[in-house]
């Protein structure tokens, strides 16, 4: 049972509504990241607020100077109690910084926390919601970049907003204020800065913006490439081609190395004119005021606060420019997460019918299907009635199409003409989730995860008994294996299976199947060859598994196909023939031909 808690926690992660309705794909970074605070805007207002009251002694300490040299330099005017009560409002707000900066940071870090696990959780579900055809296009180390390294810039870029540039904001906005009070000359005098600095973010903003989506391009191409070197490391050390894998990706991160070193040059270049720009206003300030109090206008001390307030001033517009830079990374990374959460390229099925209990009738109505980005149909008119409990063969040559039959079954793809009709039930009208809940797919290569010998066979199950556990350990003929494991069922296997057989990998993967006690199994029997005792092993399972259930098996081992009710041959993705074994030899067709052939071999 959910904890409410947790419930209302995950509600409140999921922000994937938020992008249903933006149909565009131009969506505004800066607006995206407005709708992401939105809802924490109360805790942002109160940040703002402590943060005001922290940051009090930036703009009382130069007036309580001031005060303070004004009392020495007159003191024929002034009492010594001046500057006694100066000093102590100022160690008083000084004092107050502690609770006031630890209370602004609290609300603050909450709101940004609670946005950084919310976009997180937020591309997990949207992952999940993707069709597989997104999927096949998009590669594995895309997804990871964006998920991290986006998600992270995005967190940074709030906070640079949150701690950079609010308050510089704050602080510029506050000593105008301030210094337009006193005197409304010295006050236009510090405004001229401001066009300056505006300009300069202006001229630069364009070149920086342009590198960042380059050089975000880069990092992504990166991490595809590199995370395929790694699926690909046994075959690459196999043929001992290290030398090549390594060289597809050097020129990649030279690309990286040089995009990387252009935008810091920029970057560099950026900081360095505005600071130059800003130091020679500073001179030019000193100047106006003093020569303000030579003529008698201001007071000694005024000089010392307005040319402090100056520095504040300066140093607020410095910082905001200095942030530009980072800001501009941020927006980027949001317009990166954007594109995924906006796709409306979902899973290809969104009916609503539930099927309590799936009898395994399955009919192919005039089936055409073309992969996307392809040129011609994989596969081509297909018309097929199994009857629940049935066993097809699909045999045919590599590319036939075999895979993708089981693909359309599981409602991977959808075909672009026809229908497939399960238990009466067209699949447009079915409840995806409760179908597949029903169905059992047994890869080539079995999917394996880090995890221990347990959870991968119950995987996703909420409860499973012991007992039914080991009935279907039983019928995988694994018991012996996970007897002899140190841990037994709670003995950890490494990632993809690693510290497994291929044969033992195999029984994993149909002991999850058997104990889902699914009603229709979908299997592609491995090509690679096992030993003798294991392919019996794996073959009786594998027996135990589809007896009274329908089932499709994309068949490479004779004992399989003979044993077919019905055995389907494919070519170029139509069915040429359809029979018994004995059917098919007896015909002496397509299939005679696979058959002498896989003999003769
Ligand atoms: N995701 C995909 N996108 C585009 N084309 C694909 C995709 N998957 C498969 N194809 C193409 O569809 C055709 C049929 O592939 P399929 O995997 O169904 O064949 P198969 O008969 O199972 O082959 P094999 O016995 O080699 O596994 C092939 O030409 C293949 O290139």
């Amino acid at each position: 049972m959910k904890d409410r808690a947790d419930q209302l926690f995950e509600d409140e992660m999921d922000l994937n509504t938020l992008f249903e309705n933006k149909h565009t794909h131009h969506t505004n970074a800066v607006k995206v990241l407005l709708s992401l605070y939105r809802r924490h805007a109360g805790k942002i207002a109160l940040s703002l607020l402590f943060f005001i009251i922290r940051s009090s002694p930036v703009w009382v300490v130069p007036i309580v100077m001031a005060n303070v040299i004004n009392a020495i330099s007159r003191s024929d005017k002034h009492s010594i109690n001046e500057i006694w009560l100066n000093v102590g409002i100022s160690i008083f707000l000084m004092l107050l910084y502690i609770p006031m900066h630890t209370i602004h940071v609290s609300f603050m870090s909450k709101a940004i926390r609670y946005v950084e696990a919310g976009l997180r959780s937020t591309l997990v579900r949207k992952l999940q919601m993707l069709s597989m055809g997104y999927h096949g296009d998009l590669q594995g180390g895309k997804v990871q970049s964006k998920v991290l390294r986006d998600v992270e810039a995005i967190e940074f870029l709030s906070r640079q907003t949150m701690t950079t540039l609010l308050p510089a904001a704050i602080y510029l906005i506050g000593t105008a204020i301030i210094v337009f009070n006193k005197s409304w000359i010295v006050g236009l005098f510090f405004l001229m800065i401001i066009p300056f600095g505006v300009t300069m973010v202006y001229l630069f903003r364009k070149r920086i913006s342009q590198n960042n989506r380059q050089f975000r391009m880069h990092i992504e191409d990166m991490s595809s490439k590199v995370s395929e070197m790694v699926e690909m490391l046994p075959v690459t050390r196999a043929h001992g081609l290290q030398k090549v894998a390594v060289s597809k990706i050097d020129p990649t991160l030279k690309k990286l190395m040089d995009q990387g070193y252009k935008l810091d040059l920029i970057e560099a270049y950026f900081g360095s004119s505005s600071w130059a720009v800003f130091q020679v206003f500073q001179m030019l300030s000193l100047a106006f005021t003093g020569y303000l109090a030579y003529q008698g206008k201001i007071q000694v001390g005024d000089v010392v606060m307005y040319q402090t307030f100056y520095n504040v001033i300066l140093g607020s517009i410095t910082q905001i420019t200095n942030v530009y830079p980072i800001l501009a990374k941020g927006l980027e990374s949001v317009h990166s997460i954007t594109e995924m959460l906006i796709s409306d390229d979902l899973e290809e099925y969104s009916g609503h019918e539930k099927i309590d209990k799936v009898k395994g009738n399955i009919e192919f109505q005039q089936i055409s299907f073309q992969y996307r980005n392809t040129q011609s149909h994989t596969l081509r008119n297909i018309s097929l009635q199994v009857r629940a409990g049935e066993c097809i063969a699909l045999v045919g040559e590599s590319g036939s199409g075999k895979s993708t039959m089981l693909n359309l079954m599981i409602g991977f793809y959808r075909p672009q003409e026809g229908k497939i009709i399960i238990d009466g039930i067209p699949m447009d009208e079915l409840e995806m989730q409760t179908y597949r809940s029903k169905i059992a797919v047994v890869q080539q290569h079995s999917i394996l995860f880090a995890g221990t010998v347990r959870d991968n066979i119950t995987y996703g199950l909420p409860s499973v008994s012991d007992e039914q556990l080991w009935v279907a350990i039983d019928a995988a003929n694994l018991r012996s294996v996970i007897e002899g494991m140190p841990d037994g069922l709670n003995t950890k296997i490494g990632e993809h299976g690693g510290s497994l057989s291929g044969g033992q990998r195999q029984r994993i993967a149909i002991a999850r199947a058997i104990v889902r006690n699914p009603r229709i199994i979908l299997l592609d029997e491995a090509t690679s060859a096992l030993d003798n005792k294991s392919e019996y092993l794996v073959q009786s399972a594998m027996n135990r598994l589809i007896a009274g259930r329908t089932t499709f098996i994309v068949a490479h081992r004779l004992s399989t196909i003979r044993h077919a009710d019905r055995i389907i041959v494919m070519k170029k993705g139509i069915i040429v023939e359809i029979g018994t074994f004995e059917e098919l030899m007896e015909k002496q067709e397509e299939f005679y031909s696979m058959q002498s052939v896989h003999e003769a071999n």
